[in-house]
């Protein structure tokens, strides 16, 4: 039996890599937006710069990419919140 795999269109997949880029790239910055706005609402009323129960579930969250996952919510969460001891 011939086998008839057809290879891949890369310039295909690479223009879904150009859009899936652009739309996480939208995403990022509505989410550290709102990260911000968040944070500096509570931080108005007094309250604290983080909220250590919701970074845990951020972190959570992001589990399902493996050790990669927690990195990219680190950077998430500092993207909003800046950076920790300071
Ligand atoms: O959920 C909040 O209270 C936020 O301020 C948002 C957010 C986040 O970016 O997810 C940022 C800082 C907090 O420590 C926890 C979570």
């Amino acid at each position: 039996m011939e086998s008839t795999t057809t290879a891949p269109d890369i310039t295909e997949l690479r223009e879904e890599i150009d859009h899936l880029d652009a739309e996480i790239l939208r995403l990022i910055q509505r989410r550290v937006e709102v990260s911000k706005i968040i944070g500096a609402a509570r931080m108005a009323a007094g309250g604290t710069k983080i909220v250590h129960n919701r970074e845990i579930d951020v972190l959570n969250r992001y589990k399902p990419l493996g050790p990669e996952g927690k990195d990219l919510a680190m950077v998430l969460l500092k993207m909003g919140r800046g950076p920790l001891g300071r």
